[in-house]
């Protein structure tokens, strides 16, 4: 007799069902029904007192949760218990992680890698790969108090992953960074997700979010109101939308553009540039050009941007969150 041949079941690296947490006579997270796949960069945005550290606080097993189930890589999470296995598992960097000033970069992280049993040769090498990740080399032999801000967020980073987690959550890692520092902290999670990490991470700048999540949760009022994939959502409510110039006045431009079918939304910029939102399809959109050229419009510029994701969160009608 032949056997069946396997058939290959994707193992979700966090599920929750129904998960609630209530405080008082609040639900700071109520029946939320969280899935995330393996490899995702999952980014978990709201406003303030949304419930997003409040849900990462239980994935990371600080929090019960006062209802509900969460699964992380397939094992259940049993109330009142250490849950080693799963937590062995996880990297958790809350939004306000202290640090040891007086130790240097190296103790820091040996301390913790001693922590999770690392022992040598793998101890020394392990950090060695975390300091080279977040490329505090120089700081080694430093003690903390003489790091930079930017420089102490990634030390904590390098700490939450020493001993090599499969689920990241990170709770707001970048907030007071300046821009240098969240490119440089952006590339990180970038690297930790190419060595087969799945992060959840919790921000306010959707610009970051952006630029490395696979996907995207919002939260308010402690629901999770919108979770799925980033290229689906702009799929879903994004809208093409063309800039145009020319060397005449821009009302005159807007009004022979607003004329076109499929021109939806067609506004003067604070430039004097006009940008329209189109419905049409590609050759429609060349016939608006072609015709405004042999109309006599001296057009200088004409291109298509896409929509950020802040802009389709505030036409999906969520509140604004940076
Ligand atoms: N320990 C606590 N005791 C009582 N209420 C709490 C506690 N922790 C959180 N809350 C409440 O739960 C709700 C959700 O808070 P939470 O910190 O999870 O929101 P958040 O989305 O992370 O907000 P922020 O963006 O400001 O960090 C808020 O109304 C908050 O006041």
């Amino acid at each position: 007799m032949t056997e069946a041949p396997a058939v290959e079941t994707t193992q979700l690296i966090v599920e929750t069902t129904q998960l609630t947490k209530q405080f008082d006579d609040q639900n700071a997270v109520a029946a939320v029904n969280l899935q995330i796949s393996p490899g995702e960069i999952y980014g978990l945005i709201g406003p303030n007192g949304a419930g997003k550290t409040t849900l990462i606080r239980m994935l990371a097993t600080i929090d019960e949760p006062t209802a509900g189930e969460i699964h992380i890589g397939g094992q259940r999470l049993i109330r009142d218990q250490a849950n080693p296995s799963i937590k062995q598992q996880i990297g958790f960097l809350p939004d306000d992680f202290p640090l040891y000033d007086d130790l240097t970069v190296w103790d820091y992280l040996d301390y913790f890698a001693r922590l999770y049993y690392l022992k040598e040769p793998t101890l020394t090498q392990r950090i060695q790969e975390v300091i080279e990740l977040v490329s505090l080399e120089d700081k080694q032999r430093s003690p903390i108090r003489q790091l930079s801000r930017g420089m102490k967020q990634r030390l904590s980073l390098a700490r939450t992953v020493i001993h090599r987690p499969t689920l990241l959550l990170l709770d707001e890692p970048v907030s007071g960074l300046d821009p240098i520092a969240r490119i440089q902290y952006r590339q990180t999670i970038k690297a930790l997700q190419r060595q087969g990490m799945t992060i959840l991470i919790s921000s306010h700048i959707l610009s970051d979010l952006e630029d490395f999540c696979t996907a995207i949760g919002i939260m308010e009022q402690g629901r999770l109101v919108e979770s799925s994939q980033l290229r689906a959502l702009y799929g879903r409510d994004s809208q093409r939308r063309i800039i145009t110039a020319s060397l005449g006045e821009a009302a005159a431009l807007q009004t022979a553009v607003q004329a076109f079918d499929g021109v939806q939304v067609c506004e003067v910029l604070p430039d004097q540039k006009i940008g329209f939102a189109f419905a049409g399809t590609d050759v429609e959109l060349a016939e608006v050009l072609r015709s405004l050229i042999q109309s006599g419009h001296a057009i200088t510029e004409f291109h298509q941007t896409q929509e950020t994701l802040e802009d389709i969160f505030i036409k999906l009608g969520y509140q604004k969150t940076a």
